[in-house]
């Protein structure tokens, strides 16, 4: 699984030009995107400027000597690249299984291109068997488990190693939602969108248009719409 994630990575890194302000993807598969152009920042005086979307890929960043500006500081992204948890036959995808929904919603919206790599794994014919992650604000947020209980969600708080509830980036806590099957995204994103306490959920809908996905013979297949 790895090779093939770090495949996509180094795939991915290949649509990176010099002059580039670049949002760095969270997540085990995004690691390897940016490990690579830590690379070549490094033996190829690649010239770019780094958008992170979570604490874990800015220390990344650094590590690597990447240069980093805030998303205020840029006038706009020129391409992000990031993983997913599931893609379906549309595109449509769930995000945020490494709590890093949020930022990288952001970053994303504010991204002239944007890219998904993620191996064959990924890829499915309906979304949902991967828990959807939503953020919620910690004021009356049992209320809002309680609701999403009510509605036949499954939800469950998202927990940190310690056995506490998880706090993200943003400050927030993470509700799983168990679906198992998705038949409507559109329908679901737009109920969470217009629920009070929800910050974002893990639902990307319609935001990519290139997915580069890792095959299992150790191919690459670029999917776009
Ligand atoms: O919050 C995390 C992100 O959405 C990740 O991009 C996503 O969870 C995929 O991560 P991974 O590449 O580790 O499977």
């Amino acid at each position: 699984m790895n090779n093939l994630k770090k495949l996509v990575g180094i795939e991915a890194a290949k649509f990176v030009k010099d002059g580039m302000v670049v949002g760095l993807g969270t997540g085990s598969t995004a690691a390897f995107f940016v490990a690579e152009l830590g690379r070549r920042v490094a033996e190829e005086n690649l010239q770019i400027v780094g958008v992170t979307t979570s604490s874990v890929t800015q220390a990344q960043a650094r590590e690597l000597g990447i240069p980093l500006k805030d998303i205020d500081e840029v006038a706009a992204i020129d391409l992000t690249v990031d993983g997913a948890d599931e893609v379906d036959l549309d595109l449509n995808g769930i995000k945020g299984g490494g709590a890093a929904l949020l930022m990288e919603k952001i970053v994303a919206t504010y991204s002239k291109d944007y890219i998904w790599i993620a191996d064959d794994s990924k890829m499915v014919e309906h979304l949902g068997a991967f828990p959807l992650p939503v953020e919620v604000v910690k004021f009356g947020c049992e209320q809002l488990f309680r609701l999403f209980d009510k509605l036949g969600f499954n939800p469950s708080f998202r927990l940190n190693d310690a056995g506490e509830r998880l706090v993200t980036d943003m400050g927030n806590h993470i509700i799983d939602l168990y679906l198992e099957k998705i038949e409507e995204p559109a329908r679901l994103a737009k109920l969470l969108d217009e629920t009070v306490g929800v910050v974002e959920h893990g639902l990307f809908n319609d935001m990519v248009k290139t997915v580069i996905v890792g095959r299992s013979d150790n191919g690459v297949k670029i999917i776009t719409k």
